[in-house]
């Protein structure tokens, strides 16, 4: 299969232009899970690690996804840049990263963001802003002087790609769709009708 054909390579140079393009957030994707039952749910995340290994984030073990995940290893994911009119799609098995990844990417983020994943019960009701900010401070003294660990039920989840389609946009809705569906050797591509 020639270079130009694999789609991480076609995935690189899609986010490099993005990067080079989108104002804000190129890494921003919709991330969508379903329950035990198959009721689906979405939200945005940030895209940290994207390679033929799969597409990485990173969050709480315990937060809506995070159950959902546990119960249904299966995601799906979606990546628009409106600056470019082009759109990716992946779907496929999802498993966590190893410790030492999460810890490695824990390290990089700032101090207030690795505190405020220890302040936070991710998805869990809150009664008031104050009742967060409170426990925001109390961390701050707890840690101060001090490295901040990573919280154990904080992780990455990397979705392994079945499907990756690349969508761009053309006149009259007549778009173009490139499906690259993994085989047990590689990858098959096709077009669908827009
Ligand atoms: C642009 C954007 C990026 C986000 N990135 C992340 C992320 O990488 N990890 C995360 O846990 N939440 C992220 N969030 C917050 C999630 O959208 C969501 O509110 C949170 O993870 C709880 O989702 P859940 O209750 O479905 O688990 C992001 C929100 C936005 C708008
Ligand atoms: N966790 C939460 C709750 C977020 O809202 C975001 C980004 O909005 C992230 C994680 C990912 O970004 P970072 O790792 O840079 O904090």
């Amino acid at each position: 299969m020639a270079a130009s054909d694999d789609p991480f390579d076609l995935f690189d140079r899609w986010f490099a232009d993005a990067r080079a393009s989108e104002i804000n957030d190129p890494e921003a994707m919709a991330f969508a899970t379903a329950d035990a039952r198959g009721r689906p749910s979405v939200r945005m995340v940030l895209l940290r690690n994207a390679g033929p290994e799969g597409f990485g984030f990173f969050t709480n073990l315990d937060s809506r996804k995070g159950g959902e995940l546990a119960e249904n290893p299966w995601g799906a994911l979606a990546l628009h840049w409106k600056s470019l009119r082009r759109q990716v799609r992946a779907e496929g098995p999802v498993r966590q990263v190893a410790d030492t990844e999460a810890d490695a990417y824990f390290k990089s983020r700032s101090r207030a963001s690795r505190i405020g994943s220890w302040a936070s019960d991710q998805s869990r009701p809150l009664d008031s802003r104050e009742t967060f900010e409170r426990r925001y401070a109390s961390l701050q003294e707890k840690f101060e002087g001090e490295d901040v660990p990573r919280p154990p039920r904080w992780s990455g989840f990397l979705l392994v790609p079945e499907k990756i389609e690349f969508w761009t946009d053309r006149p009259h809705r007549l778009h173009e769709r490139r499906l690259f569906t993994r085989t047990v050797d590689g990858w098959d591509e096709g077009l669908l009708y827009p």
